[in-house]
């Protein structure tokens, strides 16, 4: 049989609505904020969002919505709501399972998030473990390397250019929920399986490599990594 999908060495994982069920708290967060203008955060706006830098949301969120104040009030409003509710976020599902399968396998693995490292580290109170297992962590909000965020390449070239053998561009796997994100990855020269909320429309799900609806159902012998163990 043959595969449509070339081997890969290394693998980026984006952070929020990939890893971590962080989207949902964005969501709650945001809509706090805009309740004060009258206003409704609905889902265009949102996923037009998904994956920018903080600078970037807040530019967007006060256009979109006309909000009487400035991109920099806007993200400290967000910042003060989201610092307490990140610590709660959870594991999305077979998140933990396929990182901690890679790293056993010395697979290496990095983590390519749009947020800041001060965020990063509140969302992560509770999966300290489990963060661990990356070679690194590039924080697209705070790097100074990280000129454009998604979907500009460049937070998942820098995020490859940092593991110790530089791999190819084309010998990387990334993982994304975010359309920003999947294009990001494509603009790499990457392949990007896509675990899409399920209110990305089948146009925004297009040039992804593999849409999957779980990491869960993720195969890792398609890109010629190892298979995880066969139970019994
Ligand atoms: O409704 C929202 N969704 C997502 C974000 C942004 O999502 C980024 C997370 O990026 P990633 O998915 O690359 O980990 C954060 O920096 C945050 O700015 C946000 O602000 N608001
Ligand atoms: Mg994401």
């Amino acid at each position: 049989m043959c595969n449509k999908f070339k081997n890969v060495t290394h693998c980026l994982f984006d952070m929020d609505g990939l890893l971590l069920d962080t989207e949902k708290l964005y969501s709650q967060a945001t809509q706090e904020i805009l309740d004060l203008y009258g206003k409704t955060y609905t889902w265009d706006v949102k996923v037009s969002v998904m994956g920018l830098q903080t600078q970037q949301v807040a530019e967007a969120i006060v256009a979109a919505y006309k909000l009487p104040i400035s991109w920099e009030e806007y993200a400290q409003r967000q910042r003060e709501r989201t610092e307490f509710l990140m610590t709660e976020a959870e594991l999305m599902p077979g998140a933990e399972r396929l990182l901690r399968h890679l790293h056993a396998n010395k697979i290496p693995i990095a983590l390519a998030t749009s947020s800041g490292e001060h965020m990063v580290e509140i969302k992560v109170t509770h999966h300290r473990d489990v963060f661990e297992l990356f070679h690194h962590r590039v924080c697209g909000s705070t790097d100074p390397e990280v000129k454009a965020g998604k979907p500009s390449p460049d937070i998942f070239l820098i995020a490859a250019s940092r593991f110790l053998d530089k791999p190819d561009p084309s010998n990387c796997l990334v993982f994304e929920d975010a359309p920003n994100g999947v294009q990001a990855a494509l603009s790499a020269g990457m392949q990007v399986v896509m675990v899409p909320d399920k209110l990305v429309t089948e146009e925004m799900r297009k040039g992804a490599t593999q849409v999957l609806k779980s990491l869960d159902d993720f195969r890792p012998e398609d890109f010629g990594l190892p298979p995880f163990p066969t139970i019994g």
